[in-house]
């Protein structure tokens, strides 16, 4: 036995077993606007836009997390989603598996309940706005589909 590859193996291993569950709602409005919100300065990734979302909790399914998510930062009700797509990504910090849902029926007009800035923008004009790395296929996936 190799020692060396047997601590490669429990390295991997504890990688896997710490990555990040996510859950991360694409809501578009009837002018095909889609929602991103800014991370605050002292947020993993801070300053940077997103997909409103956060970390699932245990026993949450990804429905269950978006819409504790929505309600708790932006007051919208989220009524059903459907799946986009899902992203690993490994930060030099913490490593993610996003798991990227449409918001395909809502209700509440969402408000920056955290403070944090809100914008509302056309598809083809997200790659304006710096995302953090993780969300380049995200912002493909949804041009593709638009
Ligand atoms: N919500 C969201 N998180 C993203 C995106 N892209 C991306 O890499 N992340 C990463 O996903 C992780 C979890 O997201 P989050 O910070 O929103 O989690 P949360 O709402 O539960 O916040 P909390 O840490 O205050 O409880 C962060 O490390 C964040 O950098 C994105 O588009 N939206
Ligand atoms: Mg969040």
């Amino acid at each position: 036995m190799c020692p060396g590859r047997l601590i490669f193996r429990t390295i991997g291993a504890t990688v896997m077993t710490d990555r990040i569950h996510v859950a991360v709602g694409v809501l578009r409005d009837d002018q095909s606007r889609i929602l991103i919100t800014r991370r605050a300065a002292d947020a993993h990734q801070g300053g940077l836009w997103e997909f409103p979302g956060g970390k699932v909790e245990s026993g949450e399914t990804i429905q269950s997390a978006l819409a504790r998510e929505f309600l708790e930062e932006l007051g919208t009700r989220v009524l059903e989603t459907a799946p986009l797509c899902e992203i690993t990504h490994d930060y030099s910090d913490k490593a993610v598996l996003l798991d990227v849902h449409w918001i395909t029926a809502w209700e509440v007009e969402p408000r920056g309940l955290e403070g944090q800035p809100l914008a509302w923008v056309p598809p083809d004009e997200l790659e304006n706005f710096e995302f953090p790395a993780a969300n380049q296929p995200i912002i493909e996936a949804i041009a593709a589909q638009a």
